[in-house]
Parts: C-alpha cells; structure tokens; sequence
C-alpha cells in the first residue's frame, strides 16, 4: 500500500497528514516482517464484540469506555491522568469495553497508556488511532489491542478491505466507523459486525445526535450498532437506545467527571 498522505484541509485531513508522517517513520525504524512477526506472536485476543454482545444480552448498556487525555474539540480533558487506574474504574462500573486513544499529536494519546489499560483490567481494548497502513494493525496487536478502529472517511475501500482482512487474521474485532449515509453503505461492504456511528463531524467537529438518530434505523439486524460521540446523559443514552444502538462509545463525559466509575454507572443502567 502507497504511504501518500492526501492533501485535505479539515481538522480529519490535518491529523491524517501528521499520521502518514508518523507511518513513514516508524515503519522507517522497524520493517514490516518484523512487526508482523511480533503480532502474529502476541498473546491471545479477548472477545470485543462478544463482551459488547453479552452487556446488551444481560441488559445492559455495552459501553466501550474511552480513555484519553485530550482531544481536538475538548482541549485537556483530564488531568492527572491515570490510564490503569481509569481502566479500573470503568471496570468496576460495568463497561464492556475500553477504547483507548493513541495517537499523540492531536490527543496526547500513547501506546504505552493501551497498556496500562489493558494490563489493569481484563476488559478487551480498542486501540483508538487513525488507522491508515497495515504496519499500525500490526503494531497494535503486537502491543495487545483486541480491536482496532476503521473510520470511513479517511480511508478509500481498499485500504478498508485490506486493514479488516489483516485484523481478522490477527483475531481482532474491527469497529467501522461512519458519518454518513454513503459512509455507512461503504461499512456494510465489510465484514464486521460492529457499525460506529459518530455523531462528530471529525471535519468540522460539529456533534450532533440527530446523526444518531437518522443512520443507526438504516443499520441491518445482523450488525451492531455503535453510537459514538456527545453522549452525556441518561437521556441520551435513551435516545440512541430508541434509534436502536444499545452499544455506546463514550468519551470526554465520563472522564470530566471527578468519579468516573460512579458517572459509568450512571450511562450503563439508564435503560
Ligand atoms: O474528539 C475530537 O475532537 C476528534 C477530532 C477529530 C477526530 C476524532 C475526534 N475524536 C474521536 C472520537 O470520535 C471520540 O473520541 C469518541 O467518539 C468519544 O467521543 P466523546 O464521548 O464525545 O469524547
């Protein structure tokens, strides 16, 4: 796959230029054989989807809790910041899942705050990146990640294809994400179960749940919806659960709150 970064001049477009600077240097520092050999001997995967699937079979919302530090659109969002600790809480709460932000630039996001996740807990992790080039799939199950994120609209279908082919092979789950109605009709082109539907225009940084609302109906039965972004409150948990996602990905909420667990909690039971 050419590592050509294209010329965009939204907030999306600025983060995938730095990324496909960071993939040509590290990808520069280890070759792909090498990475690869790492993933393909990393340890097993824990289930991402059926852990979401179990949540919402017992009752419950299935929410992938999402640790990071800061974003785009809400500067520094937590600090101190605690990946392990953070990790703990959302377990105790209930959460199904983590997703764990890292990409740096942009989020002050690191790898080394997946592990800390991951290794304080035994929920399955999401490594949450800009997924662009085969080596950052490899890279993340080499570090442990059980699922990575696609998101549509930085990536043409077959860069899709064959970053979901790679995780597949590698055992782990594959959250496809999108905005929009073409985006969505895109994701269904590919295997996985597990549609995101982001209520943030990651272009524009608008949030809006009526996103939500317009393309989780559109979503068939035998996938799995995922509403993302902007969720705040019980109500609007209750929303997206009427739209039809009972599985939510959720961010900057829970970790400006001084208790997460407890603000978990309150996500996780508001059905
Ligand atoms: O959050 C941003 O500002 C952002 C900007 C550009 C690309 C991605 C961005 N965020 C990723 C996400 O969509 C969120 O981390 C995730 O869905 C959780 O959202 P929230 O609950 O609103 O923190």
């Amino acid at each position: 796959m050419n590592v050509a970064a294209p010329i965009l001049s939204d907030t999306l477009a600025r983060i995938l230029a730095d990324k496909y600077e960071e993939v040509r240097e590290r990808s520069a520092a280890m070759p792909l054989s090498e990475v690869e050999h790492q993933a393909r001997h990393a340890g097993p995967t824990r289930d991402f989807t059926g852990a979401l699937c179990s949540a919402v079979a017992e009752g419950r919302v299935g929410l992938i809790a999402e640790i990071k530090r800061a974003s785009p659109s809400g500067g520094l969002i937590r600090e101190p910041f605690e990946p392990a600790e953070l990790a703990r809480a959302y377990e105790r709460a209930g959460a199904a899942c983590l997703s764990v932000l890292t990409d740096a630039p942009w989020f002050q996001g690191d790898l080394g705050h997946m592990v800390q996740a991951r290794g304080a807990c035994a929920l399955p992790v999401l490594r949450k990146d800009f997924m662009v080039h085969p080596w950052q799939v490899f890279e993340a199950r080499a570090m442990g990640a059980d699922a990575i994120l696609l998101i549509l609209a930085a990536l043409s279908d077959e860069q899709a294809h064959e970053l979901e082919d790679i995780a597949r092979s590698l055992d782990m789950a594959v959250l496809a994400e999108v905005h929009d109605a073409r985006e969505l009709e895109r994701a269904l082109g590919l295997e996985t179960r597990l549609i995101g539907v982001n209520n943030r225009n990651l272009k524009t940084l608008v949030t809006d749940l009526a996103v939500s609302d317009e393309l989780i109906p559109q979503i068939p039965a035998d996938r799995i919806p995922v509403g993302e972004s902007g969720i705040r409150t019980p109500e609007d948990v209750r929303r997206l659960c009427r739209a039809g996602a009972r599985c939510l990905l959720v961010g900057e909420h829970l970790l400006r709150q001084p208790d997460v667990e407890e603000a978990a909690r309150g996500l996780i039971t508001a059905l």
